[in-house]
């Protein structure tokens, strides 16, 4: 590895999502998700969603990350990406099209990919799967979603436990004991596609972090690891597994 890419930091594509702004509309991230890039040593780069109607700045932009992180939103994805029809209320059309370009971009290139939440339920549609709409509909799961009423600090504190799949890659950075996690979703993996490997579920049976096979680091979780992530031993792990394989990534890069 050279001198120079020692002293350097692995950067990090961070996608965004699309939000009114008075009367503009714009591109936010919650800055949760860009402190912790920052505190596990990357550079967070926002990825803006006409990356994903250009694929010569998308080429360009790829050429030049470590890795890619896919954050939560409150937004869901278009259901005709897992073969449903009928609208969801709240849809981000830009953010669904560029992510699944990511995610076919991160397992094309080998890049590491980390999915936190819708993140994680995009790598999940990505790569064949399906969601469910409404887990609290369904009868079949515990309540996943938040309550929204509640001050930050309780939305975010632990609210089940999860089982991680022993010798997976969730299990190699946390180990494969019981862990807590945060829950603040309503949708969440019905079925997974080939190639995905379940990482952990919940009590309940729900699917709560899955892995691409045959890929260096691929990682969807979700549950918020970014929240408050150097306080907790498993979000640490998470992060700090995510951005040393960028920086295997940025290594074999510079290497050409
Ligand atoms: N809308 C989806 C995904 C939920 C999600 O990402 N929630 C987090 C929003 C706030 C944050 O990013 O911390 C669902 O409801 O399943």
């Amino acid at each position: 590895m050279s001198m120079v890419y020692i002293f350097n930091k692995p950067w990090v594509g961070v996608i965004l999502c699309q939000q009114q702004l008075g009367p503009h509309p714009g591109l936010t991230v919650q800055q949760k998700y860009l402190d912790a890039i920052v505190a596990a040593g990357a550079v967070p780069v926002p990825l803006v969603h006409q990356l994903g109607v250009d694929e010569q700045s998308l080429d360009a932009m790829l050429a030049r990350l470590d890795g890619i992180l896919l954050t939560g939103s409150y937004s869901n994805m278009e259901p005709h990406h897992y073969g449903e029809t009928g609208e969801e209320a709240h849809t981000d059309k830009g953010r669904d099209r560029l992510s699944l370009r990511l995610i076919a971009a991160a397992q094309t290139m080998k890049m590491p990919l980390f999915g936190i939440c819708r993140g994680f339920q995009e790598m999940v549609v990505a790569s064949g799967g399906s969601l469910h709409r409404r887990l609290h509909e369904t009868g079949l799961f515990a309540e996943h979603r938040e309550n929204k009423e509640l001050p930050l600090e309780q939305q975010y504190a632990p609210a089940h436990s999860i089982t991680p799949v022993a010798g997976g890659v969730l299990a190699r950075l946390a180990g494969d004991a019981e862990l807590n996690v945060n829950s603040l979703h309503m949708q969440g993996a019905k079925s997974t596609g080939p190639g995905v490997q379940v990482e952990a579920t919940a009590p309940d049976g729900l699917v709560e972090a899955i892995s691409f096979v045959n890929h260096p680091f691929a990682l969807g979780v979700q549950w918020h690891p970014e929240w408050q992530s150097r306080e907790n031993p498993l979000s640490r792990a998470l992060f700090d597994g995510f951005v040393a394989a960028c920086h295997d990534y940025a290594g074999q890069r510079s290497r050409g």
